[in-house]
């Protein structure tokens, strides 16, 4: 299948340690088979030391609701986070996974970076995309040489990863389940959404596999594939439509049910589709979004469609804001999307294709987090205007 090819120098331009826990019983990894229903993965052969803790590096909404349900499967897995409050609540009181989908307190391990020791095998990475490069210099001192990294993240994060690791030391991963972090040890658990693992290069090796075990454990209809950038690609398609919904207070399911808006979701739609197949990928459709619908040529009824599925598949979410909206609307601060959509300025640049949408959309989410705009209507007419 085809992949994004990693590291082309264009992108890269852009820019306490654990005793290893003996195996009660069945070792763990059979346990998991058990409940997944796989064959039991050898893990010696594959450098895998599974009985060494799982590191989740980042253990906000994603990782710690990751991490919550690996320790609740009986996993050992650790939360490095930098947050010391987070990291006390998880470790003592445990983590408070909450809302529709499960409820339950869970006590995870957990540290600060500066308190862990040793090398891992295992790297599970969940920081915000603009963090990725310097929780990737920290995290590599822990990383054995045979060991590797998942990226658990929105974005290309894969090629700055591979970039600083080495490309085998990086697995691919695309998440869309919602989360959101509401306090120390306290995660709302919106949603279920796609989980998809797989190789950069597409291969499917030993470790692919009981990654794939493992992120069953968490979301039984968990994919296995050969095209990881496929997904990525389809989620920075989807994610720049989300991104526009963090211009106003709405929730993510009225922006997408609000027909004066799908103009700008199916312009964003289509020019990161441009950018996909002019990078020679093959984007993937996941939980109502089809970015077929977004391709050159195809009807603008298709893309319709699609809005409205995702308007609905949104208003099945106690997550009712994107990521970004609630960094800029909650947390005051810096959001992820200039270290996810920047690396796209220079594909554009590189492919002689114009993204007048996308373009605008940064610059006005810059203005919201410099406090030159406000989240509402009049931010998101500024990007109706490009769409004429
Ligand atoms: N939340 C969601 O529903 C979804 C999120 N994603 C993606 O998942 C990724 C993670 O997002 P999310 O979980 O929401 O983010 P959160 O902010 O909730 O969690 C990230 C955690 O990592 C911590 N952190 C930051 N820098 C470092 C570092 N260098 N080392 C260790 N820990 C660090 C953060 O601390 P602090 O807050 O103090 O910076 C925070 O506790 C993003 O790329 C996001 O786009 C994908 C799909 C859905
Ligand atoms: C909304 C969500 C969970 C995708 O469904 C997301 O990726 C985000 O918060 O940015």
């Amino acid at each position: 299948m085809a992949s994004e090819p990693q590291c082309r120098p264009a992108l890269l331009r852009l820019p306490h340690a654990t005793a290893a826990r003996p195996c009660a019983g069945p070792c763990w990894a059979e346990q998991t088979a058990a409940r997944t229903g796989d064959s039991v993965i050898e893990t010696t052969s594959s450098g895998i030391d599974a009985d060494h803790p799982l590191l989740v590096w980042g253990g906000g909404a994603i990782g710690g609701t990751l991490a919550a349900y690996w320790a609740r499967a009986g996993l050992p897995v650790r939360i490095v986070d930098i947050a010391v409050d987070h990291v006390r609540a998880c470790s003592g009181s445990g983590l408070h996974v909450h809302g529709p989908v499960d409820d339950f307190v869970q006590r995870v391990d957990a540290c600060t970076p500066d308190a862990l020791r040793g090398r891992y095998s295992r790297i599970v990475l969940a920081v915000k995309a603009q963090a990725t490069e310097a929780a990737a210099a920290s995290l590599e001192p822990h990383l054995r040489k045979d060991g590797f990294v998942l990226s658990a993240q929105n974005g290309l994060n894969e090629i700055a990863l591979s970039r600083i690791l080495g490309a085998d030391r990086v697995m691919g991963c695309f998440v869309n389940f919602g989360a959101d972090w509401h306090g120390p040890g306290d995660i709302l658990y919106g949603n279920r959404g796609a989980v998809v693992v797989g190789e950069t290069d597409g291969s499917t090796r030993q470790r692919t596999r009981h990654m794939h075990a493992l992120l069953k454990l968490f979301e039984p209809g968990a994919v296995l594939t050969d095209n990881i950038w496929g997904y990525l690609w389809g989620k920075l398609a989807y994610g720049s439509m989300l991104v526009a919904t963090a211009l106003t207070n709405e929730s993510m399911s009225e922006n997408f049910a609000d027909p004066r808006r799908f103009r700008v979701f199916l312009e964003l739609g289509r020019e990161v589709m441009a950018l996909a197949e002019a990078r020679g990928v093959t984007p993937m459709g996941f939980d109502g979004f089809r970015p077929e619908a977004f391709q050159a040529g195809a009807p603008e009824a298709n893309a319709r469609a699609v809005i409205a599925a995702l308007a609905a598949f949104n208003a099945r979410t106690s997550k009712t804001h994107s990521g970004v909206w609630r960094d800029l609307a909650v947390r005051k601060r810096q959001t992820e999307v200039a270290g996810q959509y920047g690396v796209l300025l220079h594909v554009a640049r590189d492919s002689g294709l114009k993204i007048p949408t996308l373009e605008r959309l940064l610059v006005l989410i810059g203005d919201i987090e410099s406090g030159r705009r406000a989240q509402g209507e009049a931010t998101f007419e500024a990007l109706m205007e490009v769409c004429v």
